[in-house]
C-alpha cells in the first residue's frame, strides 16, 4: 500500500472479464484526469505459449498438473516485486504476453510470446493491474498487500466457463477440447490460488445469468449483460452509501447488509457510482502525501 504511488487492482481468473472490465476503469480515469500505468497479468507467466506446452507435458509424465492459474507457471515474486517497486518509486518494468494474431503482429511476432521488459512510464497517477492475481497471496509471497484498491471479477462459474471457451476459441484459436483440459488441469490451482483472493477484496462483482447456462461446454454465445444481474459485494470499505446507489441504479436491491444486486445492463453505471469516489479518495490521499493539497479543495 502506498499513498503516494497507490495501486489498483482488478483480479479475477481466466475469461472473467478482468480485460472487459479496463474499458470502464479507462472512461473513470479519463473523467478524473487520471494518467494510470496499465499491467497486463499475463506478463508475469514464466513461459511463452509453447514453452508451456512443454512444461505441461512434462509435468503430466510425473504424474502432476501445472496451469497458469499457479505458481510455477507464473512469477509471484516478479509479481509482488513490481507493486513494491512502483509503490516505493512509482516506476516498474513490465512486458506483455501477445494472445493473438492481431496483438503480435504489430511487434512482429507470433501469438503465444512475450514482448521484451520495458519500464513504465515515469510520472503516472497510479498503477492499474489487471489479471490473475492481483490478490494473490503463498507462503512465499504476498501481492495482496501492495494493492490500494483490490476488485474481484468473478461471474458465477458456468458463466465464466462459456466465456473463456467462446472467447479461447473464437479469438485465440484453441480447439474447444483443449479448453476443456486446460479447465481441468487448473482445477487445483484454480481452489488454491484464484478463489481465495476474492476474500481479500475490497468489492467482489459477480455476474449471475438468469439464462440456463447448466451445460458451459455446449453454450453457443455468452449471456449478454441484459440476460443477468451483478451482485456486489463490498468489505472493509467505510461509508458505503447503499441509498444513494439505490436510487441512482433502476432495479437494484439489497441481499445483504453488504451486498447490492443490479440488473446486469447497469454494471457501467453501478461500476462508475461505486468505483469514482474511491479513486477519487485514492487520489487525494496521493497529493496530501505528496504535499500537493490545495487546503481550499
Ligand atoms: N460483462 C460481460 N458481458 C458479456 N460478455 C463479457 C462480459 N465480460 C466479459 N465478457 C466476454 O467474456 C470474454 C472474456 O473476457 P475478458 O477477455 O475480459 O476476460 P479476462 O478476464 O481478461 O480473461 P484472460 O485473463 O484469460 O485474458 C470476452 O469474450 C468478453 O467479451
Ligand atoms: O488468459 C489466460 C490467463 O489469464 C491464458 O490462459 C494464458 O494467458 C495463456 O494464453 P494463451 O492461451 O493465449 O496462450
Amino acid at each position: 500500500m502506498s499513498d503516494k504511488n497507490p495501486i489498483i487492482a482488478v483480479t479475477g481468473s481466466s475469461g472473467a472479464g478482468t480485460s472487459t472490465t479496463t474499458n470502464s476503469f479507462s472512461h473513470i480515469f479519463r473523467s478524473l484526469g487520471i494518467d494510470a500505468a496499465l499491467v497486463e497479468g499475463d506478463c508475469f507467466h514464466r513461459f511463452s505459449r509453447p514453452e508451456m506446452d512443454v512444461a505441461v507435458r512434462k509435468a503430466k509424465e510425473q504424474g502432476k498438473y501445472i496451469s497458469y492459474f499457479g505458481a510455477e507457471a507464473n512469477d509471484f515474486g516478479a509479481l509482488e516485486n513490481c507493486f513494491a517497486h512502483y509503490a516505493e518509486h512509482g516506476i516498474s518494468k513490465v512486458r506483455r504476453y501477445l494472445h493473438t494474431f492481431d496483438e503480435a503482429v504489430p511487434y512482429n511476432q507470433l501469438p503465444g510470446t512475450f514482448t521484451p521488459w520495458q519500464d513504465l512510464r515515469p510520472d503516472t497517477d497510479l498503477l492499474f493491474y489487471e489479471g490473475l492475481h492481483g490478490g494473490v497471496v503463498t507462503e512465499d509471497n504476498n501481492v495482496a498487500q501492495h494493492v490500494d484498491l483490490l476488485i474481484g471479477m468473478v461471474p458465477i462459474v458456468n458463466l465464466e466457463w462459456i466465456q473463456k471457451i467462446i472467447r479461447d476459441t473464437s479469438e485465440r484459436g484453441h480447439s474447444r477440447e483443449a479448453v476443456q483440459a486446460s479447465i481441468v488441469r487448473s482445477m487445483d490451482d484454480y481452489i488454491n490460488h484464484i478463489t481465495p483472493q476474492f476474500s481479500r477484496t475490497h468489492i467482489n462483482f459477480q455476474r449471475v445469468p438468469t439464462v440456463d447456462t447448466s451445460n458451459p461446454f455446449s453454450a453457443k454465445d455468452i449471456p449478454s449483460l441484459d440476460e443477468s444481474f451483478v451482485v456486489i459485494r463490498f468489505r472493509g470499505i467505510k461509508h458505503v452509501d447503499f441509498p444513494y446507489y439505490l436510487q441512482m441504479i433502476n432495479g437494484s436491491f439489497m441481499s445483504r447488509v453488504n451486498t447490492l444486486v443490479v440488473p446486469g445492463g447497469k454494471m457501467g453505471l453501478a461500476m462508475e457510482l461505486i468505483l469514482t469516489p474511491l479513486i477519487e479518495e485514492l487520489m487525494l490521499k496521493r497529493r496530501q502525501a505528496r504535499g500537493q493539497i490545495n487546503w481550499l479543495e
